[in-house]
């Protein structure tokens, strides 16, 4: 075990079957990245602790008894595939969708789905194209300003349902920006992989 799989091994307490398989993501993302860019390339000797912990930290903040999992802009599967994988053991249960609009990473994400043995699907559309998901959770990383984060959100997310968006340093700009068309309540806890980000937890979003 490399010392990356061993830090994230102990820092998320997870199954060799789920390592295993995260394993088996990393080497597939290594294939596919010189042609279809699924992560920036100087991240790629560091999948583990800038991309793996960095979907894991999101799924611990998800209520337990959560249904449908939504997670858009997908794009290499962060934190989508991963969600998935850490679910299958632990919440085999849990519906999880992936948007992706570019075809070819959507590609991707299908073949890691096949290749892994997860449930999944995927939903090669643009967000705005698609039917309401009902969803209960909402992810997306690296997609957009939360202020569009919650347009998107709209008419997806449950009423009671629950957004998870990691954020960088501006994130309180964008709270602020996002308060001047949206009402919410929002929580929030320190990245374990941005040392100047965080993880925002939004419900009750309506519009004002
Ligand atoms: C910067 S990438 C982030 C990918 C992934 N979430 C991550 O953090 O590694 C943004 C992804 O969102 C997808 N995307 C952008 N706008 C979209 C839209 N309107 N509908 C669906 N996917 C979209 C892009 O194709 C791209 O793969």
């Amino acid at each position: 075990m490399s010392r990356s799989e061993a830090v994230f091994a102990e820092r998320f307490d997870v199954s060799r079957e789920t390592l295993e398989r995260l394993s088996n993501l990393e080497a597939l993302i290594k294939k596919w990245n010189p042609t279809i860019n699924l992560v920036a390339r100087s991240t790629l000797t560091d999948i583990w602790s800038r991309h793996f912990a960095d979907s894991a930290q999101i799924f611990s903040f998800a209520p337990e008894n959560s249904d449908h999992w939504a997670d858009f802009g997908a794009g290499g599967g962060f934190p989508g595939l991963v969600v998935a994988i850490l679910a299958l053991e632990t919440r085999p249960e849990l519906q999880i969708s992936l948007v992706e609009s570019d075809l070819r990473k959507s590609a991707f994400l299908g073949t890691a789905i096949r290749d892994l043995g997860l449930s999944a699907r995927v939903m090669a559309e643009r967000i705005e194209d698609i039917a309401p998901l009902d969803c209960d959770v909402l992810s997306a990383r690296a997609l957009a300003p939360l202020p569009k984060l919650l347009g998107f959100s709209e008419g997806h997310l449950r009423e009671d349902g629950v957004a998870l968006f990691p954020k960088g340093a501006r994130w309180q700009e964008e709270v602020a920006s996002a308060r001047e068309n949206w009402s919410f309540d929002i929580e929030s806890w320190p990245s374990q992989v941005d040392p100047n980000g965080k993880i925002l937890k939004i419900t009750g979003v309506r519009r004002v």
